[in-house]
């Protein structure tokens, strides 16, 4: 198992607002790591640690020479009034490996039509991204975080606003892309989570480790935090799991 990332002991804040304590996490090659954990619990904070958009205020991150991350954000945090195209957008991607100044090959274009396909706007390609919806930004930037051929493929709730057949297609793909790369997945949806990760990371404040996928009674009660249930029916709902402690 060779380690893409090591986290240790990361304490993280911002001001003087400590949100992440003594966090301790691998990141090994073909993980398939599942983040849960209450809203505000710090699952953002350690992917922005990990791909370095914000410093930690204490502790250590080892990263092996040859790690390349593709990131899909929050579809809530991206500026839909960037005047940008959804090609444009996708093509974007390839500058973790691309100097900025160079001009696309044609495998990368190639791979940015492919891509196009995958998600089926091809036709609507020069479409600005501020007449998009939700799920569609949701898929275009996985696409952006793609083009790279990352090792390590990191997603901040990819399934928020995607529709059931492309959530289903969306499974589908990471289960292929897990063959050759890690995947760290922050999901609110813990039994679809529960489904498709090999292991768990329950963060809230401090991150719990779990070396399995199954969600058990004695695993929730292992967990220093409550778990959100989503169950799917007529009425989707949510329970919120308890600790004998609250
Ligand atoms: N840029 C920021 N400045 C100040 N506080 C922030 C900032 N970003 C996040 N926080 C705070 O840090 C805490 C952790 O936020 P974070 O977004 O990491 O949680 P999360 O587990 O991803 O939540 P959610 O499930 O709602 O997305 C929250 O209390 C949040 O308000």
């Amino acid at each position: 198992m060779k380690p893409l990332v090591q986290v240790h002991n990361i304490t993280a804040a911002y001001d003087n607002n400590v949100v992440l304590s003594n966090v301790n996490l691998d990141v090994n090659e073909n993980d398939f790591i599942g983040i849960i954990g209450p809203n505000g619990g710090g699952k953002t904070t350690l992917l922005k640690i990990i791909i370095e958009l914000l410093k930690p205020a204490s502790g250590v991150i080892k990263k092996d020479p040859n790690l390349k991350i593709g990131y899909l954000p929050q579809v809530n945090s991206i500026d839909k009034q960037f005047p940008i195209t959804i090609r444009d957008v996708i093509l974007s991607g390839r500058f973790v490996n691309d100097k900025w100044w160079s001009k696309p090959s044609k495998q990368t274009l190639q791979k940015v039509d492919e891509l196009l396909e995958f998600i089926g706007l091809k036709n609507v390609h020069n479409m600005p991204i501020g007449e998009l919806s939700g799920g569609q930004m949701q898929r275009i930037f996985l696409c952006r975080a793609l083009m790279s051929n990352p090792n390590l493929l990191i997603l901040d709730e990819p399934n928020t606003y995607v529709d059931k057949t492309f959530e289903a297609s969306l499974y589908n793909l990471l289960g292929e892309l897990n063959k050759d790369m890690a995947i760290l997945l922050v999901s609110h949806d813990v039994g679809t989570i529960s489904s498709m990760v090999k292991t768990i990371a329950c963060v809230n404040g401090g991150l719990h480790y779990h070396h399995s996928n199954k969600i058990t009674n004695e695993v929730l009660q292992s967990y220093n935090c409550p778990i959100e249930l989503v169950s799917h029916g007529h009425v989707p709902h949510r329970v919120l799991k308890h600790h004998e402690h609250e």
